[in-house]
């Protein structure tokens, strides 16, 4: 049993602002991991104050799922038992934990989100360390020769590009003080071509860096956009493999905007890594170097301590600059998910005429981007003016220190070009520093939301070690065994809920509206997991069988069907990718589909419009159908597939699914009665359990909860005919 110490000197607390919950997660059978997060840090220094008499008040706490818990909040200087407590919890604690504590999730909240509008993700932070160290895995690949040789090509055009960089000033002192020896010299041509040789070469050696550059640039674009694709395709990939639960808490335009502006992010630090911040700090050794040998320490002196000012400088006010680009983001992503909302909402906007009430919400989540970015406009134009006044001042001391110099007779005219062209130079790097640094800090912030998105673990997994699942048509039997299910603590669905389904029936699912019919579905498809209790198909527990071999044994037509933005050939292909064009018609065709196809225009190449929004409800319907029927699995269920139909319609894909479902094992969740009525078996669902078992007829018989339904739904309702009990019980179904 796992016992926390929890801080309930937190409840009288009064810096206490928020309630939190915290977070049993369960990544394998028999552990959890506790995890409390930073939220404010008021009550860190309530703690720091008070730490030791508050520790009297310490209890151990025995969490049980749904346990409201306080606290949970301190920073990173909290002191005292109180915060130790905390600190304990903070890192992740592995504690074995009873039965019905597994794979229960509460996650932590309050408010104050710190982060963006992704919320609270429920996985450790990513460090900029990991993901420097993820990216060179990406740009220095063990096993493809061909990227490492890319990155070799790169950074030997940049060495030869710097080199190149360095002897331009040299050639042009060169040029100006053969120059100056024009007048006394006895032979002016050869002066001439030589100074004019020199400046020649200077303007080669200037171009030929400038081309070194942008064929480095060539050659590693494909390095960088190969890292990109990879990345961003990861991501992608591990986004479909998080579970429904996260998708449910996550707003999609805030996820596509943060992958958006990580893999944006990824391009740059890459580019950054490889070619800006080694090279720059090595041209800015090699140039006060020069500096130092050339003209003397006082030179040396002056450039390194410019750079030191200006690094120092540029570094500070950037770390304090990093909170308005934190802002600026969760505002972007709060702009984005309100408009895609929004937007996805039209016709539902348009019924209540509430254009400008949304425009109002969306010109609110602006208005606070707007003043994000004024603020990280205008804290760069302090950067920036700080920057040229601190290299300013070295240059012009610089050159008087040159000036004396010249006057004194130890340099020439042409010293004093050359120390001018290389501080120039040099303050090309350094603009680029102060940059780079800037850009890489936001350029990783952005990347940390990404690369944290990747830390996410997803609650269902296939277990270490999975069977696959042993079925076909002859043993696709479904039994539910003692489940109790809840989403949140506190409102269960299922209590004890035990039925079984043996293969090849056709069992109907009916009930109240939320007593619990689609939870069954999600709970077979592994979406979520009992609390307690098994779910077995073929006799074998589905939580460790195979996650990808489950799936593909069931076949589900949902209550919503959502299409994708394609033709309607694509979108009952979908099903089953490898099957034939003449097969997604006979699909259709079963779905009753077909002929109106064959109506349109398009026919099978018709565009259905976003989320399928150019199709009736009924069509849609009908396509998620013909999609079930294509992936030809041993289970089907059709929850409420058929709610959008005529009676006509309907009474034929009835028809033509007792076809398709022969043989087979099927759940049909339904409303309307009628569609159901022939089934083999029929379970009434009513306060967390099955109400009632039978056929049409027996359930009628036994003059309870569904022949209430029955006669309601028939019109032949007889009140006398029902007991008190069963009164009761249909009004809470209804
Ligand atoms: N992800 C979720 N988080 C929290 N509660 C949920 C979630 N999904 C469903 N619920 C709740 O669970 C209960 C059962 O939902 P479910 O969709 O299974 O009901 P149903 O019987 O299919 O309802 P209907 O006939 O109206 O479709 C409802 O009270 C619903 O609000």
């Amino acid at each position: 049993m796992a016992v926390l110490q929890l801080p309930k000197l937190c409840r009288s607390n009064k810096h206490l602002i928020s309630c939190c919950r915290v977070s049993w997660y369960s990544h394998t059978n028999k552990t959890a991991h506790v995890q409390a997060q930073v939220l404010y840090s008021s009550l860190a220094r309530a703690d720091d104050n008070n730490g030791h008499a508050k520790s009297k008040k310490i209890t151990p706490f025995t969490p049980t799922p749904g346990n409201k818990l306080l606290g949970g909040v301190f920073g990173k200087k909290a002191k005292g038992p109180a915060a130790s407590i905390l600190q304990q919890q903070q890192q992740r604690q592995q504690a074995p934990l009873p039965q019905q504590l597994r794979q229960c999730h509460v996650h932590i909240g309050g408010g104050g989100d710190g982060g963006n509008a992704l919320g609270k993700l429920d996985a450790p932070e990513v460090t900029s360390q990991d993901m420097l160290r993820a990216m060179m895995a990406y740009i220095w690949p063990k096993d493809d020769a061909l990227v490492r040789k890319r990155v070799g090509i790169s950074l030997g055009l940049l060495a030869g590009s710097k080199l190149l960089t360095v002897c331009v000033p040299f050639l042009f002192k060169g040029a100006v003080d053969t120059m100056t020896t024009l007048n006394m010299d006895t032979a002016p041509d050869a002066v001439l071509s030589a100074a004019t040789a020199m400046l020649l070469g200077y303007g080669i050696a200037r171009a030929s860096a400038a081309g070194f550059n942008e064929l480095r640039n060539a050659v590693f674009a494909k390095v960088a956009h190969h890292s990109i694709r990879k990345i961003a395709t990861n991501v992608f990939l591990h986004l479909h493999n998080l579970d429904l639960a996260f998708h449910l808490n996550k707003q999609t335009g805030a996820l596509s905007k943060t992958i958006d502006r990580g893999s944006r992010g990824i391009n740059f630090v890459l580019s950054a890594m490889v070619f800006n911040i080694v090279p720059t700090i090595f041209e800015l050794a090699l140039v006060s170097s020069i500096l130092g040998i050339k003209c003397g320490l006082a030179f040396a002196g002056v450039s390194m301590g410019c750079v030191g000012v200006y690094a120092l400088y540029t570094l500070s006010v950037t770390q304090w600059r990093t909170r308005f680009r934190v802002y600026m983001n969760q505002a972007e992503n709060e702009a984005g998910n309100k408009a895609v909302d929004s937007l996805i909402n039209y016709e539902t906007v348009k019924y209540f005429n509430n254009e400008k009430y949304e425009a109002g919400c969306y010109n609110e989540v602006l208005r606070k981007y707007e003043a994000a970015s004024l603020k990280t406009s205008s804290s760069l134009a302090l950067l920036n003016f700080g920057q040229n006044a601190i290299f300013s001042t070295a240059l012009s001391l610089i050159m008087v220190l040159a000036a004396k110099e010249i006057a004194q007779g130890n340099m020439t005219v042409g010293d004093l070009v050359m120390v001018n062209g290389l501080l120039f130079q040099l303050s090309i790097p350094l603009g680029f520093l102060g940059s780079v640094y800037r850009e890489v800090r936001q350029a990783l912030l952005d990347m940390q939301a990404m690369f944290t998105l990747m830390n996410v673990d997803s609650r269902i997994q296939s277990p270490v070690n999975a069977q696959p699942l042993f079925v076909d048509n002859s043993n696709a039997s479904i039994e539910f065994r003692n489940v109790s299910f809840e989403y949140e603590p506190g409102k269960p669905i299922f209590k004890d809920l035990s039925f079984s389904i043996p293969a090849g029936k056709n069992v109907a699912i009916v009930g109240g509206s939320g007593s619990g019919k689609s939870s069954i579905v999600r709970l077979l498809f592994r979406f979520f997991e009992p609390n307690t209790g098994k779910v077995l198909i073929g006799g074998q527990d589905i939580s460790s069988v195979d996650l990808e071999c489950l799936r593909k044994t069931i076949a589900v037509v949902p209550q919503d069907s959502v299409l994708f933005h394609n033709t309607i050939e694509h979108n009952i292909h979908y099903g089953n990718l490898s099957k034939s064009h003449t097969e997604v018609e006979n699909a259709a065709r079963m779905a009753d589909l077909h002929d109106s196809i064959m109506s349109w225009p398009n026919q099978y190449n018709t565009q259905v419009g976003e989320r399928g929004l150019k199709l009736s409800g009924g069509e849609k319907q009908r396509v998620a159908i013909a999609r079930a029927i294509l992936k030809n699995t041993p289970i089907l269920i059709f929850d409420e597939a058929t709610s959008s139909l005529d009676s006509i319609t309907e009474h034929n894909i009835l028809q033509a699914l007792s076809c398709a479902t022969s043989g087979r094992t099927s759940i049909c969740i339904a409303h309307r009665l009628s569609t159901v009525k022939e089934a083999d078996e029929i379970l009434v669902l009513a306060n967390g359990r099955v109400g009632e078992r039978g056929t049409h007829m027996e359930l009628l018989r036994q003059n309870g909860l569904y022949a209430r339904l029955w006669e309601t739904q028939t019109q032949q309702f007889d009140p006398s005919r029902l007991t008190d009990e069963t009164r009761k019980q249909a009004a809470d179904a209804c």
